[in-house]
Parts: C-alpha cells; structure tokens; sequence
C-alpha cells in the first residue's frame, strides 16, 4: 500500500468517527479496517480469474497459508469484531453476522450450522487454525487451549484487572453517546419478563430509568439442549438471564456448576475483560434473555462489583459458608442486602411468614421463644431463619438485637438457589432437633 493510499484511509476513517461519533472507538477502528479489507479481498476474488489468466497470483494457496500459520511469531486470534459483537454491526452499518429467525434461534448466515450462538462453537483443540466445529462434536470445555492462542496479544487472557481499573477503560465511561439497544417486545414476551426476569436481585439494586433500560435492552435467546452457549476462552459479548432451562458450567471439560431458571451467568468475562471462565452448556432447551455487554458494563458492572467486594472477606468468615467455592460466594454476594436494627428490635417474630435468611455482619443478638425466654445468643458470622425458609413454616422463634445489629440478608430465592452444599449443612444443623 502506498503512502497516499494509507492517508487516504485514515481521513476516511477520521470522517467516519467524525460523524459517527462511536462511543467505542478502537472497536470501530477495527470493524472499519475489517469491513476495507473483506471489500478489498471481495474485488480481488472478482478478479482473480482474469488475473490466473495474466499469470498473477492475487491469493497465497492452502500450502502457503499453512506456513505462514506455522511461521508466526504473533497467535492469530478471534476477530474482535466476533460475530456477535454487540458494537460492530450498529456502529459501523455492516451488515450483521447473525440473524434471528422467526423462533428466535440464531444461526449463522451462512446457514452451514445450527449452532444458535455462532461465534461461540467449540474450536477443534488439534488444529490451532480450524473452523470452528458444530457444538455436538466436542466435549465441553475442550478447545480451551487452541482458543486461548487465538486471543489477541493485547487480550487479558490470564489475569483478571481489578474492576475499579477497568472503570477506566473507555469503552465504560468514554463520551456519552452511548445508545442501548430498544428491542420490541411482543406483549407475550413482555409479560414473561415482568413475570420472571424484571423481578431478579440483580436488577433490584437499579433505579426505574436503569431498569427500563436494561429490561429494553434484552433479547431473548433460545439454546436446544447440548449448545455450547458460552465456550471457556472466548471474548465476553453477552450476559444471559436464565428465564427457563438448566444450564452447566464446565472448566477444562469438568463440570464445577449446574444453574437453572432465575439464575444469570457471563458476567465474569464482562466484569474484568478476560476470556470466559468457563464453557456454558444448555443442559435442557433453555430460554435466555441476553444482554449486550457495554449495557451491562456502564449499568450493571459497578453495582455487582461493589456487592461483591463488599461482602467477598465476610462470606469467607461464615463458617456454614466454607463448603462453598469462590465463585459461588460470589454469586452470593450478588443476591446479598443489608439491614441494620437497634438494640430491642425484633429481626424476625415467631409465628409470622418468612421471607429472608440472615447472617450478622455486626453485633449481637438472641433468640426468644414464647414458651421458653431466650434460648440461645447469637453473634457475628451466625447464621438464622433457614428454618422458615428450609420447612416453609412460621418462624420458629423471634430474633432480638441485643447491641446495634447489622445482618446480612439473602431472600428466599437465592436461598433456594445460591447456597449450593451449605444447604446440607444447614439441615444437618436444625436447632429444633438437637
Ligand atoms: N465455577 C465457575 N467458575 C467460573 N465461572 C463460572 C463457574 N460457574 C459458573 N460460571 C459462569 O460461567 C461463565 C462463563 O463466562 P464468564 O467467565 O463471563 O462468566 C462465567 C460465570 O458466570
Ligand atoms: N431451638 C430453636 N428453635 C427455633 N428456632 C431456633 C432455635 N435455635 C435457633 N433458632 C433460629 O431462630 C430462627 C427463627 O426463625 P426461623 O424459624 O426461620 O429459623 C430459626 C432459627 O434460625
């Protein structure tokens, strides 16, 4: 390329953002040097006959390319304008890779697969240069290795950056022209969201004009049963709200987490910007409702940080929590609130429905029965009201502050959901039959 030519593609670059004002800049950068080089490379394919004819080679044969795969000194990567890229078709008017079809399933364009989540079909691990294969063929998590020498160099493939320096990151916080996408909801989809989704901890901690939003910017995916709906390795673009379905987690092909409806996942890669932490497998036909990452990184990210980096050392502290991995105390902290009672106030009253778990994080406490006074004290890390929870009885005994008391709450769902093997504990551990 001459040097006229290069300047020539810069200011038409410079225009481009000039009118387009992205809000993620480097990312139309590069669908805008894509999108150059696949009109380049289409116009030279056109005249490639003309040009055998002429004796000119305009494209390196199979053989060659193999070399110069092997010959590389830096990893070919995942293309950052990945086919589900949330950015590059709305940024930069190109056409999008995926469509959807009447029934919601995605498929790829090229109509070759039926792999609902295109760019995230498993990679053939013995071919570091292979299309990517059907979701039926691999095991689960296989395929980590070739992916993570796909990523691109600067991609944080092994670390994670803290989520308050990630706060800097432009594609969070650059401009504010920033758009959601506004999806059309039929009034059937729009009654299961408010029935099921809207209704998530997660959304809770939003405002009204926040939740709108984010509600607005879903859209539902449908994953058959064995898709791999997130491959390990692969670049986050979506978050996924489970609204039906069992979905499995994979790490290195073994299974380390199995959720279901109401649960939410995908978030990781989203959070830090580092490959997906694991492989996600609909383990039954499953109803997801998707949400593009910059949606959840300029709404959800800093509250779900916050969560759990706020109560990451107190979970670590709670003795019935300890069976639990990291990760799961982290989506605990997702769900987790707080609430504070003077010394005298009633936590919960005997008798009456229950809705909450607890665990005090400051403080102290008793546990009163009618007929009995108080029949045991309770103090920081102390766990009380699973048996409402466990049984679906009334409150066995009424909890009292006996200093200024902080407890930590966890609602029935997420206690239901989220407490994983502490949950045998728990059981093991009713106070009314010792
Ligand atoms: N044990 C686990 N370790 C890591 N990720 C997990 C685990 N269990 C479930 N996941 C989810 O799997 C997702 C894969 O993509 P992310 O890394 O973006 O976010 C990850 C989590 O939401
Ligand atoms: N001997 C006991 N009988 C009843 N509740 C108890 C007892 N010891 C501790 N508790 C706690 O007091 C809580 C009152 O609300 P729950 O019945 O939901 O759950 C109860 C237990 O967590």
């Amino acid at each position: 390329m001459s040097f006229i030519q290069y300047v020539d593609e810069l200011n038409e670059l410079n225009k481009q953002i000039r009118t387009k004002s992205p809000v993620d800049v480097i990312q139309f950068c590069a669908n805008y040097f894509n999108n150059r080089l696949e009109e380049q490379r289409k116009a030279l394919w056109e005249q490639k006959s003309k040009a055998e004819a002429a004796g000119i080679n305009l494209f390196p044969s199979g053989t060659q390319i193999k070399e110069l795969q092997e010959n590389r000194t830096v990893p070919s990567f995942k293309t950052p304008f990945s086919d589900n890229d949330p950015h590059s078709a709305a940024d930069h008017g190109a056409p999008a890779k995926l469509t959807t079809d009447a029934a919601g399933l995605f498929r790829g364009v090229s109509g070759e697969g039926s792999n609902p989540f295109g760019a995230s079909a498993p990679v053939d691990p013995s071919d570091p240069g292979a299309k990517r294969s059907t979701p039926q063929s691999t095991v689960p998590g296989a395929g980590f290795a070739a992916t993570i020498a796909k990523l691109p160099t600067t991609f944080n493939a092994n670390r994670r950056t803290s989520v308050s320096a990630e706060a800097m990151n432009p594609d969070t916080f650059s401009g504010d022209n920033w758009k959601p996408p506004v999806h059309n909801f039929s009034p059937e989809q729009l009654e299961r969201l408010n029935a099921s989704v809207a209704k998530n901890f997660l959304f809770s901690q939003l405002d009204e004009e926040s939740l709108r939003t984010v509600i607005f910017a879903l859209e539902e995916k449908k994953a058959a049963q064995g898709t791999n709906i997130i491959l390990q390795g692969d670049e986050g673009d979506f978050f996924y709200v489970v609204e039906r379905g069992t979905v499995d987690f994979y790490v290195n092909g073994a299974k380390v987490n199995s959720s279901g409806a109401g649960s939410s996942f995908g978030e990781l890669a989203l959070m830090y910007n580092s490959p997906r932490a694991a492989t996600a497998v609909a383990e039954t036909d499953c109803i997801l409702w998707a949400l593009d990452r910059m949606t959840f990184r300029r709404i959800l990210l800093e509250g779900t940080a916050k969560k759990r980096s706020m109560y990451e050392g107190f979970l670590k502290e709670v003795p019935v929590l300890s069976a639990l991995s990291s990760y799961e105390r982290n989506k605990l902290a997702d769900a987790l609130g707080t609430e504070s009672y003077a010394i005298g106030e009633n936590v919960v009253t005997e008798g009456e429905a229950g809705e909450n778990f607890y665990f005090i994080e400051a403080g102290t406490a008793e546990i009163i029965k009618e007929d009995e006074g108080v029949i045991g004290t309770l103090q920081k890390g102390d766990y009380f009201g699973e048996l409402a929870l466990l049984h679906d009885s009334p409150r066995q005994a009424t909890v009292t502050a006996t200093s200024p008391l902080k407890v930590v709450t966890l609602g029935k769902s997420g206690f239901q959901r989220l407490l994983g093997p502490a949950v045998e504990i728990l059981k093991r551990q009713d106070p009314t039959k010792h």
